[in-house]
């Protein structure tokens, strides 16, 4: 199981987003293009980065009915990308859906991981306004073994549920974790938050880290100091 940092390229364009990789000389981070950048300049932006090397989680967070995530997923799957999304509350059913658009590519298919609940959202969120009346832990624990029931290669979660993902559905299942603050960062809109640290200690395989990297003073040093947390620990 590889570990990695996925560095979110929250930004608005092609030219913020190759200004900003430019910082980083030879260094190809494995880089997470979300909808704010897939939006503002649709597939090329995936194949540029593609083609410079980079690794790519395209996190677009499919969430409609099984027969159009279906066929959006059968055009993802020809964009040669690394990692691709969707929301486990779609259902079982729509998940299938998406492992079935996905495979008709050949040869090695992108990872295909579920959100089970946004890092942003708390326990009174999921009470008060999702009117789910159970604890975290448990709901995202039913969403990811719904995830693996439909065929799906992990989840998105917050680090506080990794651990528990991984005794419930297997190590091999990827736990892909936003959510992560430096100790001295701001915790923004997260509510479900680690350190880069804490997340290796509970067996994250992924981090997903955005602007604690892409709003630093120094982005090259922030991301060398999350790799370096993230991957001197041992599970
Ligand atoms: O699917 C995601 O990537 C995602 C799921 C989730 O539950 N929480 C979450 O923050 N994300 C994404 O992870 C990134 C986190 O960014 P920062 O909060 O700036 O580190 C953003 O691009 C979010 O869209």
């Amino acid at each position: 199981m590889s570990k990695d940092v996925i560095i979110a390229c929250d930004f608005a364009s092609k030219k913020d987003t190759l200004t900003f990789l430019d910082r980083f000389g030879q260094v190809r981070p494995f880089v997470k293009i979300g909808m704010e950048l897939f939006y503002s300049e649709g597939p090329d932006i995936v194949r540029e980065l593609k083609q410079r090397g980079h690794q790519i989680f395209l996190d677009l967070k499919l969430h409609d009915i099984p027969n159009t995530v279906e066929k959006t997923c059968r055009v993802l799957a020809n964009l040669d990308v690394d990692m691709v999304n969707v929301h486990a509350a779609g259902t079982i059913a729509m998940m299938q859906a998406a492992r079935r658009g996905l495979s008709v590519k050949q040869g090695k298919q992108p990872l295909l991981i579920a959100v089970t609940q946004l890092t942003s959202t708390d326990q009174a969120a999921l009470e008060n306004e999702l009117d789910i009346h159970r604890d975290m832990q448990d709901v995202v624990m039913h969403y990811a073994q719904n995830a693996k029931a439909a065929g799906l290669d992990g989840v998105v979660c917050s680090p506080w549920e990794a651990d528990q993902v991984h005794q419930a559905c297997g190590a091999d299942f990827v736990t892909v974790t936003p959510g992560i603050r430096f100790a001295s960062s701001q915790k923004d809109d997260q509510k479900r938050i680690m350190t880069p640290g804490q997340a290796a200690r509970v067996g994250c395989d992924y981090i997903v880290v955005g602007r604690p990297i892409t709003q630093a003073q120094d982005p090259v040093a922030a991301y060398q100091e999350c790799v370096r947390e993230f991957t001197k620990e041992t599970r």
